[in-house]
């Protein structure tokens, strides 16, 4: 297979509503805020990293070693605006994970399934099945999909699965651990989370 570059980027830039509007990223949960979780996991997977932040990028700018976009189009049209914006943004990009910042657990082979995938199928982009479920948040984008992205939101067009499978993305399934995909939403979430790793961190001592 060839060497192929995959870049990440970390999608931090909704508005977070169900958690009031807060900088969901910088929230803790055991030990880390949810934006350290999911870096440290990209950090082992991907080459580069990016960040795509509209309310606080500032604060993302401050607190990481990584390029931060606002969004190119107007803030909160959804998380293609973020993708569309990296690619169209940061140099040399030929693969792109995409990966929620609320969701702190991703698996630590995941990009590496997606990629052989879509190379073995030759697709330009692949999104995980887990557990039944669909994850299109956490897909694989061939760069030279970026004209259908700009195309399918300039038809104002929002849905990330439908979108995926406008361009034939191959759904990989993922075999992992149950918590795996978890998606964080309300600070209700974030702390029964918290107190599951702290009752699971009891049981292993
Ligand atoms: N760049 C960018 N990212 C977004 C946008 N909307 C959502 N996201 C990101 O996409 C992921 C999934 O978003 P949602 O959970 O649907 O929305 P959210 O803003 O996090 O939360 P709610 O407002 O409570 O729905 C999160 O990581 C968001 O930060 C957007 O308009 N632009």
């Amino acid at each position: 297979m060839p060497q192929c570059k995959v870049s990440a980027v970390l999608l931090a830039g909704g508005e977070a509503k169900r958690m009031g509007r807060i900088n969901k990223g910088f929230q803790p949960l055991n030990g880390a805020v949810l934006a350290e979780h999911v870096l440290s996991s990209l950090k082992h997977q991907t080459s580069d990293i990016y960040i795509s932040a509209n309310s606080y990028a500032d604060e993302y700018a401050l607190r990481f070693p990584f390029p931060v976009f606002p969004d190119i189009r107007y803030d909160f049209l959804g998380p293609l605006a973020g993708i569309e914006t990296v690619l169209t943004r940061a140099p040399n990009i030929e693969w792109l994970f995409c990966c929620p910042v609320d969701t702190p657990y991703i698996p630590d082979n995941l990009v590496p399934s997606l990629l052989n995938n879509a190379i073995t199928l030759g697709r330009t982009a692949a999104y995980p099945c887990h557990n039944g479920k669909a994850e299109p948040l956490h897909c694989l984008l061939h760069s030279s999909v970026l004209p259908e992205l700009t195309a399918y939101l300039d038809a104002e067009k929002r849905s990330v699965f439908r979108f995926l499978n406008s361009v034939d993305a191959v759904e990989v399934p993922i075999e992992t651990e149950d918590d795996s995909f978890i998606n964080l939403n309300t600070i209700e979430e974030l702390r029964q989370a918290e107190m599951k790793q702290t009752s699971k961190d009891s049981i292993e001592n």
